[in-house]
């Protein structure tokens, strides 16, 4: 199976790190605007190889789309990433044109692949590809739940002073500062509701913390986050290559769902072979009803404003 990442940056080379660590495809291939960069990368991950025991196949390109032909899966990170004190909505001015580009690009050597969209502002740049390609939506996939839901888990783990692994919680709705929504009534320990342990109070505190999360880390680190992205995309592409039909949030194209139409966001999908396989149509309560059409209407917002961007 082979994955194509483009953009060999911080996000780009970490998952091509775990693709390669955990042997989910035998072939990636790094493809990067920056001459020489992604050959570097690509050396460097495979000068792992006898030490971690993977036998993924790592090839660096400096934009020759030609070597990335027939992927099964192509992930797109390349764009800027956001400086502290940023959103990452302000992103949208460079990124749109290079994820465009980039999305044509893949494409035309790669017609049957399933797209992984993660450069931001995410949920707008999964609408974009789907609408400049024209593709099936089930090929179109944003990744920002995963990441949030494992955020979530790490800031209740920690309130909890419990295993992260032994808590279940997802993160639904924009991938964006405000318009995340922690699904606390839902999230558990063990099966356990997680109110069981820990107070309004506490709960608020958590969300609150997910919410941030990003711009927490970006803020320390000077750029955003890459290791939890990158294992993230990791993990969604994991699903699509062994079909492993798992429950992730991902940004897709809604039709209906929770009352929304013509929008990507953030919502529990199935990940199989062919992409998103089932878009979960849970019933929230009134005050989270309330929070994703507030959450829709900044991603629809955003949304609009491609049209001047792209102009
Ligand atoms: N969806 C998420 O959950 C999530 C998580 C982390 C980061 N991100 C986003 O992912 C993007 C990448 O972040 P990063 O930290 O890896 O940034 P980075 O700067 O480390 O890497 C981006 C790479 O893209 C390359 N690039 C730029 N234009 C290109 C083009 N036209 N073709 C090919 N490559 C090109 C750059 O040369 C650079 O190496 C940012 O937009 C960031 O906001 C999203
Ligand atoms: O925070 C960012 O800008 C990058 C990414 O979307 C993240 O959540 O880590």
């Amino acid at each position: 199976m082979k994955v194509t990442i483009v953009g060999a940056g911080n996000v780009g080379a970490s998952c091509a790190d775990v693709i390669s660590y955990r042997g989910i495809a035998s072939e990636v291939v790094l493809l990067d605007i920056k001459e020489g960069f992604a050959e570097g990368k690509a050396m460097d991950l495979m000068q792992c190889a006898t030490n971690t025991g993977f036998n993924t196949v790592i090839t660096g390109v400096t934009n020759d789309y030609s070597k990335t032909a027939n992927s099964n899966v192509v992930v797109i990170t390349s764009g800027i990433p956001r400086k502290p004190g940023m959103t990452r909505e302000e992103l949208i001015g460079i990124n749109a044109g290079i994820v465009k580009t980039v999305a044509d690009n893949v494409l035309t050597h790669s017609p049957n692949a399933i797209i992984v969209v993660v450069s931001n502002p995410m949920d707008t740049m999964t609408y974009l590809t789907l609408k400049a390609t024209g593709l099936p939506k089930n090929r179109v996939i944003g990744m920002g739940g995963a990441l949030d839901s494992s955020r979530f888990r790490y800031y209740l783990s920690r309130a909890l002073d419990k295993p992260s692994n032994d808590v279940s919680a997802m993160v639904i709705g924009g991938h964006g500062d405000t318009t995340m929504i922690p699904l606390t009534r839902l999230a558990s320990y063990n099966g356990i509701p997680v109110s069981e342990f820990l107070s309004e109070e506490e709960l608020a505190k958590v969300a609150a913390a997910t919410m941030v999360g990003g711009a927490t880390l970006t803020g320390l680190l000077g750029t955003s986050a890459w290791y939890a992205p990158g294992a993230s995309v990791a993990y969604l592409v994991d699903s699509i290559l062994n079909d492993q039909k798992k429950m992730i949030a991902c940004s897709v194209m809604l039709d209906g769902e929770y009352g929304q139409s013509d929008i990507c966001i953030g919502v529990p999908c199935i990940i199989g072979k062919n992409g998103i396989e089932e878009i979960l149509d849970i019933t929230l309560n009134d005050a989270e009803k309330e929070k994703f059409a507030k959450s829709a209407e900044a991603v629809i917002n955003m949304n609009e404003d491609l049209k001047s961007v792209l102009a």
